[in-house]
């Protein structure tokens, strides 16, 4: 599996936008301080949005029969992802739950965790990257049901504009069967928000 800090970005012209930003906000780029500044962000951005060079189909590419069809759920799972009005980090915890098909068909549980980092990595709303992290699951997969729930912060709603640290955004995803029976999402939900 590739590394996935390994993205394919344009680095010659981040270097020159990240210039041009540092003249704008009346910065002299030329100074010790910041005159490695350009090559370092785009060394930085090739990392933070290495997941739109990359295939989440990939990710889940391998997959093997374990006979189980009851729930597979990684909680608590780290991300960072950016904020695709502000170009700054949300972050927070994500929970990836899903129950196999009668096929039985399972995926690595680390692959659950890649496939969260796939979707982070890109400019993004939490809304959407919840969403395709569970679309993806459930279309490669095909599980009985997928749910997926995000928490976190993010730090255009902390570090400026309405400024409000703390404030949590949760969203949720739910495929299959935990989206036609509520006692199965509510089982999942809990033990996912059970802290
Ligand atoms: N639904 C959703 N909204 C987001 C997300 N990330 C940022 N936002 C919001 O996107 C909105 C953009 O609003 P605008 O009015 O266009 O931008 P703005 O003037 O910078 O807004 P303020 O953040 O309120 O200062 C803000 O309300 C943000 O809080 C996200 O992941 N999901
Ligand atoms: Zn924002």
């Amino acid at each position: 599996m590739a590394d996935l800090a390994e993205g394919r970005v344009d680095a010659a012209r981040i270097e020159t936008a990240v210039r041009e930003i540092l003249l704008a906000i009346g910065e002299d780029p030329d100074r010790p301080g910041l005159v490695d500044t350009p090559a370092r962000v785009a060394r930085a951005y090739g990392e933070t949005f290495a997941g739109l060079s990359q295939d989440p189909y990939d990710v889940l590419a391998t997959t093997f029969d374990e006979d189980h069809d009851e729930l597979v759920l990684v909680k608590d799972i780290p991300m960072y992802s950016t904020c695709e009005h502000h170009l700054v980090p949300f972050h927070g915890r994500a929970h990836v739950g899903y129950i196999p098909g009668a096929d039985g068909r399972v995926t690595g549980l680390s692959k659950l965790a890649r496939l969260v980092e796939v979707y982070a990595r890109r400019p993004q709303v939490q809304e959407r990257m919840t969403r395709q992290v569970a679309d993806s699951l459930f279309e490669v997969l095909k599980p009985q049901g997928v749910i997926v729930v995000v928490e976190a912060e993010h730090l255009c709603m902390a570090m400026r504009g309405v400024r409000k640290p703390g404030a949590t955004t949760i969203t949720s995803a739910v495929r299959g069967i935990f989206r036609e029976s509520p006692a199965t999402r509510s089982e999942a939900m809990s033990l996912i928000l059970g802290r």
